[in-house]
């Protein structure tokens, strides 16, 4: 394992009587993705502002590459890219003056610009005003704005919202393309099955606290949870779902009938024996019934 790249130690941070952060502790090793997920309000965002170094705690610690990032700490800045949920540009500037703009306040070159427009896709829009550009190019544009002086650890806050799908996977190549170079990123979404797919590790945050924190494969593992099979309704009788090998637990409405098992693959050798594979649909646990089992509320991004 990497050393880490940024240790945070039982945070805390309230707001009036609210507190947003409740004692927050995590690691992030080098070369890490790691995602903060959370509904609205979870604190995600003052998190990821004090890890940044833009905000004071009320207390606790921040190690960010070894540092402290409060009080600002200037031989960070040039090792870190923040991408803020709000994005600030230079007013008319084109995309590829905003990059120079931002490249400048770190002696970064032109070439440098170049390839930061090409790797989020943006090089044939290079001359387009930044208020012409669509949502998803925008983020996109400020995500390269993060990363114009190339550095270590990449903060993204909530990057791909309000994008619509094809919009956000495209950004999800940007950001494995990101981590492929090495960097540490470490962002935050609502999207759960985003997370599920693109990070390392994610925190499970909710009212100032995390509640979980591994790899998706290991607290969906963890959960234990069954495996559904849904099958169209009469295409099996009940009686003969329940006796079937693996079979938990069975369920019907009008459309379907569902089989929980723990134990998937004699469950759908028997059903592929019986010839009854039309139509059928495995459903496994996801973060969202991990969210679900942690908090004992759906999830609601
Ligand atoms: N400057 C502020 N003043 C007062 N309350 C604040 C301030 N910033 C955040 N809060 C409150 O603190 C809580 C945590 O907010 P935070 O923005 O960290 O959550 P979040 O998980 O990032 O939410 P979202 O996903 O909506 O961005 C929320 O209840 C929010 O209303």
């Amino acid at each position: 394992m990497s050393p880490p790249a940024l240790t945070v130690t039982d945070l805390t941070m309230s707001y009036g009587e609210l507190r947003a952060v409740d004692g927050v502790s995590f690691e992030v090793a080098e070369g890490e993705f790691v995602g903060i997920l959370g509904p609205n309000g979870a604190g995600k965002t003052t998190t990821l502002e004090i890890a940044e170094g833009l905000r004071e705690p009320d207390s606790g610690t921040v190690r960010l590459l070894g540092e402290s990032p409060w009080p600002r700490n200037l031989a960070l800045l040039p090792r870190i890219g923040v991408q803020l949920q709000a994005s600030a540009f230079f007013e008319k500037l084109t995309a590829r003056e905003q990059l120079e703009t931002f490249g400048a306040l770190y002696g970064v070159g032109s070439a440098r610009v170049d390839e930061m427009l090409d790797l989020v896709g943006l090089s044939d829009k290079a001359g387009t005003p930044e208020a012409k550009l669509s949502g998803g190019q925008r983020q996109r544009l400020s995500i390269a704005c993060a990363l114009v002086h190339d550095p270590d650890v990449v903060f993204l806050d909530e990057p791909t919202a309000a994008l619509d799908p094809q919009a956000r996977r495209n950004l999800w190549d940007v950001l494995r393309e990101i981590q492929a170079r090495g960097k540490t990123i470490v962002y935050t979404t609502h999207y759960l099955d985003e997370a599920e797919v693109l990070c390392d590790r994610v925190a499970i945050m909710d009212q100032g606290r995390i509640l979980a924190m591994d790899t998706p494969a290991r607290l969906v593992r963890d959960l234990d949870a069954a495996t559904h099979v849904t099958l169209e309704r009469g295409a099996l009788p009940a009686d003969d779902a329940r006796a079937l090998p693996g079979a938990d637990g069975v369920t019907q409405d009008e459309v379907s009938l569902t089989i929980a098992t723990r134990a998937p693959a004699p469950l759908l050798t028997a059903l592929a024996e019986r010839g009854t594979l039309d139509g059928l649909q495995v459903r496994t646990a996801t973060l969202e019934d991990v969210f679900l089992h942690l908090t004992g509320r759906e999830y609601r991004a």
